[in-house]
């Protein structure tokens, strides 16, 4: 199974998840554009009153398949909230941001009874911080922002030529082992000029379904 192919098997897994729920919470990225390709596949769009989305890109392609897309601050809390992830540990605790919707994801996340995490194998780890860790922050701080996280003890990389969904920018930290992801989630938060950090540590998914040449396991 190539990687594409195990994508969309964690997005086909994520569909009795949204059985009956009328207004749904729509992450960013490849295994989520699988999951909303699945919407229209198996002809649910009639079943969704509409989607909060979690980026620009997500709500181009709800729209394309007829899912009318509307704020949170209309819809209100959500049941269910579908979204990728770049990795995954064993208490569910992920990185998210690769894609740079790291805020809106974190707002609709925290906004939602249940978050739905789909991801191929290969985003499974034991300790977080392989993939380099996104900051999303104000233009201003961006430098400093970045000398704060080498004190501690990360390896900072400007996304050149990148705004966010929100007018922002993003620093991709490299080679930091992530032992406590809560503790450095508040740390990196509490940094002025940050909007927000890729540890999905304080809202962690409530499931993660792994898609395996096994077949999909549910974490
Ligand atoms: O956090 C994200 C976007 O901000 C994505 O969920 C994450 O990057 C995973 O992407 P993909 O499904 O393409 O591997």
């Amino acid at each position: 199974m190539t990687q594409d192919e195990s994508k969309r098997k964690a997005a086909e897994a994520a569909l009795p998840y949204i059985k009956d729920v009328s207004i749904l919470g729509v992450g960013t990225g490849s295994t989520v554009n699988h999951f909303i390709d699945c919407l229209a596949d198996f002809n649910l769009t009639k079943d969704i009153q509409g989607a909060v989305s979690s980026s620009i890109a997500t709500t181009e392609r709800l729209k394309k398949i007829g899912i009318p897309v509307m704020e949170l601050s209309e819809s209100g809390n959500l049941d269910v909230y579908v979204d990728g992830a770049d990795e995954v540990n064993p208490l569910k605790q992920l990185i998210k941001g690769g894609g740079g919707a790291l805020t809106r994801e974190k707002i609709i996340a925290g906004a939602s009874k249940q978050f739905v995490c789909i991801v191929d194998e290969s985003k499974v780890v034991k300790v977080l911080g392989s993939f380099p860790l996104p900051i999303e922050v104000i233009p201003m701080a961006r430098s400093y922002v970045a000398r704060e996280v080498v004190k501690l003890g990360g390896q900072p990389v400007w996304r050149e030529n990148y705004i966010t969904d929100n007018g922002c920018e993003i620093i991709d930290v490299h080679n930091m082992e992530i032992a406590e992801p809560l503790a450095l989630e508040r740390l990196i938060n509490n940094l002025a000029g940050v909007v927000s950090v890729g540890i999905f540590g304080l809202r962690p998914a409530d499931v993660v379904l792994i898609a395996k040449e096994s077949g999909v396991e549910t974490m």
